[in-house]
């Protein structure tokens, strides 16, 4: 579910080359078709049951990889209601399917912005939820309803929570691509190449060392590898479990622009403005159980790395973040 989108391609790459037939269910709402390199496409809508149900009667899934949502962050303060609908109702509809479907294994996209603001350095899984933004609400909700549907239904579930997917797949074929696009590191990328962007740092007054945001970025190959290995304890028949999916590794905004300056050689013109309404100041994931359990650990996603092969995609089409800088 979702597997047009920017993790979803990515971990349906692994997917494939792990041996597995996929097919992705998507209404491309923030998707692309270009994306679904590595099996079929169903477009179809989450919202829509009789999408789903046609679909579960095409393919008789024996998993699901569900990363169909509504993801930014600073919309969701806006327009929860559709945070509450793409995100948390969509996923009841699915589970329903599931249910009769007798689908019994799903992964599932959660977030660290379940957790709020951290009480701690480091967020292991037992850190309190209290989610700052209809967007962290919306995931912890679809993970509440997930430990029910076990409980009732014998439906296991896999809840990973990724910190900042970041980064591009190692042949540039696929990467970030969001029509609407918030995120820093290719926001920042644009604002190395493209004169007529203003790139802006949001709010340099939070309580960090640099005064700017902390967060855990996780190469998305890095990803995908934990989807696969989650998948696997899931279908040996391991209990539904959750995982915190970062590096342990601490990065602020003002460190992405100098990461981003070196791996462009380029100076990265910025403004400063105010914070973005529900921003937590640190992010960080304390990765220890998914290291015991799954036997994962982050291997791509030295900050230089992630920029790097971020960069590398968006050069192979520049058009998709800057049009006419094709040439950098
Ligand atoms: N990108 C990150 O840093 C990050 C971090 C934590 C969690 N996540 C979660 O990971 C998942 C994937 O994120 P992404 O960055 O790849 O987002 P994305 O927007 O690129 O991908 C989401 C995909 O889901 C599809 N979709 C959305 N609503 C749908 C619906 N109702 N029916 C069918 N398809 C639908 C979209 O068309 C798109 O292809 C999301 O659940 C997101 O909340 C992302
Ligand atoms: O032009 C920009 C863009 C972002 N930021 C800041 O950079 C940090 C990271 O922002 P972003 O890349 O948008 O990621 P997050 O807001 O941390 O949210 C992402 O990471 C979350 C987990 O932390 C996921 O749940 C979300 O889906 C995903 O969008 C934040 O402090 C932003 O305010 C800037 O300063 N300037």
């Amino acid at each position: 579910m979702g597997g047009a989108g920017y993790v979803g391609s990515h971990c349906c790459r692994a997917f494939a080359e792990a041996g597995w037939d996929v097919t992705v269910f998507d209404n491309l709402s923030t998707g692309w078709r270009d994306m679904v390199r590595w099996g079929g496409l169903i477009e179809g809508d989450l919202n829509n049951p009789a999408d789903i149900e046609a679909a579960f009667n095409t393919v008789k899934p024996d998993a699901v990889a569900h990363f169909a949502a509504s993801s930014l962050v600073g919309e969701s303060v806006t327009d929860p209601g559709k945070y509450f609908r793409n995100n948390t109702l969509a996923t009841l509809n699915l589970l329903e399917a599931m249910k009769r479907h007798g689908t019994q294994s799903i992964i599932f996209s959660s977030t660290c912005a379940i957790f709020g603001h951290a009480q701690t350095d480091y967020l292991a899984e037992d850190h309190p939820r209290n989610p700052i933004n209809p967007y962290g609400m919306s995931k912890l909700m679809v993970e509440q309803m997930l430990a029910a549907f076990d409980h009732a239904h014998g439906i296991r579930s896999v809840c990973l929570r990724y910190f900042n997917a970041a980064g591009a797949d190692r042949d540039a074929l696929i990467g970030e691509r969001h029509a609407c696009e918030t995120h820093l590191i290719p926001l920042a990328l644009k604002g190395a190449y493209d004169p007529d962007y203003a790139f802006t740092i949001n709010g340099t007054d939070f309580d960090t060392p640099d005064g700017t945001a902390l967060r855990d970025y996780i190469h998305v190959e890095d990803l995908a590898e934990a989807h696969l290995l989650a998948l696997q304890t899931l279908k040996a028949g391991a209990p539904s479990d959750a995982f915190n999916l970062g590096t342990g590794q601490g990065t602020s905004v003002a460190e992405i622009v100098g990461a981003v300056e070196r791996a462009t050689g380029r100076h990265l013109p910025r403004k400063i403005g105010p914070r973005r309404p529900g921003d937590a100041v640190r992010l960080v994931a304390a990765p220890d159980k998914a290291q015991g359990v799954l036997g994962w650990k982050a291997t791509r996603s030295d900050v230089d790395n992630i920029i790097t092969s971020a960069l590398a995609w968006h050069q192979k089409d520049w058009t998709i973040q800057t049009p006419e800088k094709v040439q950098g």
